[in-house]
């Protein structure tokens, strides 16, 4: 299934410009695109039918997971990844041009992530500059366009400065060259996106809840079973039930079809050591 269709809705982590929006325009070069501000705004219209898919951030090599999606699909949606998007970050200091010559800034706005991948810029060039946190990079770089009066500077991408009409005082500030953003394309329905672009490799996310009876040695039975099944792990990650101090789940990228006879076999035996598995689905990589 290709995602072209002109009709197929899409909410987003908006306003445009986003890096989420470039992510959904990969994937989605003609479809209806509806931004949103949060990430959970962006599940729930997927999840209530009001959009057809939902792209949203999931995970950052410099800065890790986004905590709100991995728990948001974890605790309170059911839907499928049906693709995922690799993508290139290169974050950049935008100014109003009427601040170009500013030498120090009242604020610098942008998304955590975004803040937090030009940590160490920041810290040697604006250390006493306070850092605002914003729903996007791209929603920044607007508030910024739409007061020329404050002198206030955002982090976020080429597009937002063209988009919102901002100069860009410096470029690529993002502490480590290789800065790349996994998005999440996700849907109700349990199907794959498919494009003659994708990648061949073939990824299944599964959260696993281990046996809540404190056995020694879970994590390791969990790993074997994939393990001697010659099941290759890309991720493995633990987040927090919300249940008590010390009570996880787990986060594993599996680099297999979820429909394979192994993952069959997979799925059954942590059944037996008593572990739950929810299936977010078996897709491809865009990028
Ligand atoms: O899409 C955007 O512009 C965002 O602000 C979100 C987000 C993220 O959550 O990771 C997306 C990509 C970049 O890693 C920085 C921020």
């Amino acid at each position: 299934m290709t995602g072209q269709a002109v009709d197929t809705r899409i909410s987003y982590l908006g306003p445009e410009a986003s890096f989420t929006h470039l992510a959904a325009t990969k994937v989605f070069p003609e479809g209806t695109l509806v931004p949103f501000t949060t990430i959970p705004e962006c599940i729930e219209a997927v999840a209530e039918g009001s959009v057809d898919y939902a792209v949203v951030p999931l995970e950052n090599a410099l800065e890790g997971s986004v905590p709100l999606t991995v728990d948001y699909l974890f605790h309170e949606a059911q839907l499928y990844v049906t693709a995922e998007v690799l993508s290139s970050i290169q974050q950049h200091l935008l100014v109003h041009p009427d601040n170009r010559n500013a030498e120090s800034f009242e604020a610098i706005y942008s998304h955590p992530h975004a803040l937090a991948q030009c940590h160490k810029f920041l810290f040697y060039t604006y250390k006493n500059t306070p850092l605002e946190q914003y729903s996007s990079t791209a929603a920044a770089a607007k508030m910024v366009a739409e007061l020329p009066e404050r002198n206030i500077a955002a982090i976020a991408n080429e597009f937002s400065a063209h988009k919102y009409g901002l100069d860009i005082l410096q470029r690529d500030i993002h502490d480590f060259h290789f800065n790349h953003t996994r998005f999440f394309v996700l849907s109700k329905s349990d199907h794959k996106l498919t494009d003659p672009t994708h990648d061949d490799q073939i990824k299944t996310t599964l959260m696993i809840t281990p046996p809540d009876d404190d056995r020694s040695g879970v994590l390791h039975q969990i790993l074997s079973v994939f393990a001697w099944r010659r099941l290759n792990l890309s991720k493995i990650e633990s987040r927090p039930l919300k249940t008590g101090l010390g009570d996880y789940f787990f986060i594993a990228d599996v680099l297999a079809d979820e429909k394979d006879a192994m993952m069959r076999g997979a799925f059954e035996e942590l059944a037996a050591l008593g572990c739950t598995v929810k299936t977010l689905g078996s897709y491809y990589t865009y990028k």
